[in-house]
């Protein structure tokens, strides 16, 4: 029989009591009671010797160091059960919604947690950030990450995971199916034949073949249709800010207006950035082809939707397909004709439209990749402290510590990255047996891994205390202990020295 045991009591440690202290020690396992002390893992006390169970018993080859069952997840918009099913096998409690809050409810929720998932509809603004006191971790369960503020989660110790490439063949193959669609009207004559009306036309339908396609950004997305395209007889252009080898016989465009003048089909992959909002506004649909076709699959702000209608209306441009929009639904069901999309009637009564509910990444098989993808990315970050594919944070990996060394303590130190903290740090540790070390930069927030071997409760008690002082030179410090059962000494240490 084990029973709960208040750790800090157990190590005779002052219970840190900021806000921050308290929030990363619960997000690692030492959750914090009312009253601000310390509450790990059922531990037991026999005599003067402290042990603790084990999740996984000696069967588990890998240390795990928390008591997974006080991590609190929260998925949002429908993460596929692939990923749900990975977070719970290691014990997290998961609580998983179908669509995405509103900032309010959002707030409200995320005070708990210590994880959140989110698609692309969840804003996760510094407002948010700053409410998420529990929150060390974010995934996004998709490609972009526009909706987080990554900035705001780095300064305060949060690291944002996410997907990027796991949807992309989707996406390509929507783009080819509605490149089809479009250049034979397919959408107006499928409505048409829904209100009963025989309409068959050839004037203005087309075939794909030995036309050409121009593709706004060359990445995952736009690389891949680029080889599909081709494979369709189409003639492969495409535009993008970095020098990139071209797939196949493609070719890239010094400029943006050149690409366009060229093109029938004009399709965006961009990234929503400062620099790519309106990116297609009507100056650049003025450079496009008379009777070319727009495609739009990136982010609703790429292009100016005002502009396209009357591009449309002109008939300069022949056919669009929009995936994405300015201001999107929180779920299904919801109206997408509201005060957000002004324009929104006007869209619905163009002729050869598509218009489509952001469903470019929605295939089983993709969502399926996803949720494996970024779960696995969440749980080696809880249990291990592991970055790689941090897409605000330095990438820092040491290998896991295993159960033939339990004598070994893993430090994680998340800090600013200025002059100095380093050497506090390393003053610290280096009264120990530093077995392996890892530490990277990315902006302004550095971090720090390290595994130190030999390791008993009191050496714990003492890095703990003296990491715990550098808070007085104007750092916030937090730590977290935690112990495997073996050798009744902790498996890893986790600090973090915040903004
Ligand atoms: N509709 C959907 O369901 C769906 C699914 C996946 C991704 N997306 C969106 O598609 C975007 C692109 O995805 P990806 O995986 O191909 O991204 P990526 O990062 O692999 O590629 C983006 C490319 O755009 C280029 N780029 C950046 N700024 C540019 C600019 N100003 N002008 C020209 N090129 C520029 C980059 O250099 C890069 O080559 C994502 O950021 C996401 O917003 C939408
Ligand atoms: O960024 C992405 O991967 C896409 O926009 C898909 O987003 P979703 O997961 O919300 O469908």
């Amino acid at each position: 029989m084990s029973s709960a045991l208040d750790v800090t009591e157990a190590l005779d440690i002052e219970p840190p009591t900021t806000e921050l202290a308290r929030r990363v020690s619960s997000s690692l396992g030492l959750s914090t009671s009312p009253t601000g002390t310390f509450h790990g893992p059922p531990w037991t006390k026999t005599g003067t010797s402290l042990t603790r169970t084990t999740t996984g018993g000696a069967s588990h080859k890998q240390l795990k160091p928390f008591a997974a069952e006080e991590i609190k997840i929260l998925l949002l918009e429908n993460v596929n059960t692939t990923g749900q099913d990975i977070l719970r096998s290691q014990g997290y409690q998961v609580t998983a919604l179908k669509s995405s809050l509103p900032e309010d409810e959002l707030i409200e929720k995320i005070r708990d947690v210590s994880v959140i998932g989110i698609r692309s509809k969840t804003k996760l603004t510094a407002r948010v950030l700053r409410e998420a006191k529990n929150l060390i971790v974010v995934g996004c369960f998709c490609i972009g990450t526009n909706q987080v503020d990554t900035k705001v989660a780095a300064e305060r110790g949060i690291a944002v995971f996410n997907s990027p490439f796991s949807n992309s063949r989707s996406v390509a193959e929507l783009i080819i199916g509605e490149i089809i669609s479009l250049a034979r009207q397919l959408g107006d004559r499928s409505n048409e034949m829904h209100k009963g009306t025989w309409n068959k036309v050839s004037n203005g339908c087309w075939e794909i073949r030995g036309k050409t396609l121009g593709i706004i950004g060359y990445g995952h997305i736009g690389s891949q249709l680029s080889v599909l395209a081709e494979a369709f007889g189409m003639s492969v252009i495409f535009y993008d800010v970095v020098n990139l080898m071209a797939l196949g016989t493609a070719k890239q465009k010094p400029t943006l207006e050149a690409m366009l003048g060229t093109a029938d089909f004009v399709t965006c992959h961009v990234p929503e950035l400062p620099e790519t909002k309106n990116m297609l506004g009507r100056k650049e649909l003025g450079y496009m082809k008379d009777g070319s076709y727009l495609i739009n699959a990136s982010r609703g702000s790429v292009i100016d939707i005002p502009a396209l209608i009357d591009a449309m209306r002109s008939g300069k441009i022949a056919g669009a397909a929009l995936d994405v929009y300015p201001a999107e639904p929180a779920g299904n069901g919801d109206y997408f004709t509201n005060e957000l999309n002004p324009w929104a009637e006007d869209l619905r009564s163009l002729k050869n439209i598509i218009l489509t509910p952001h469903i470019g990444g929605s295939t089983e098989e993709a969502q399926s990749a996803i949720g494996i993808e970024v779960s696995e990315a969440l749980v080696r970050y809880v249990n291990e402290g592991i970055t790689l594919g941090a897409v605000n944070m330095p990438e820092v990996n040491l290998r896991s510590l295993t159960m033939d060394e339990p004598n070994h303590v893993r430090v994680i130190y998340i800090h600013r990255n200025i002059p100095g903290v380093l050497r506090g740090v390393n003053a610290i540790l280096g009264d120990h047996n530093v077995d392996k070390q890892m530490t990277d930069s990315r902006g302004d927030v550095a971090y720090l891994m390290a595994d130190i071997s030999d390791v008993n409760v009191t050496v714990i008690k003492d890095i703990y205390q003296r990491l715990e002082s550098l808070g007085g030179k104007g750092f916030s410090t937090t730590l977290a202990l935690d112990a495997q059962s073996a050798n009744e000494v902790p498996a890893r240490i986790m600090t973090r020295v915040l903004y």
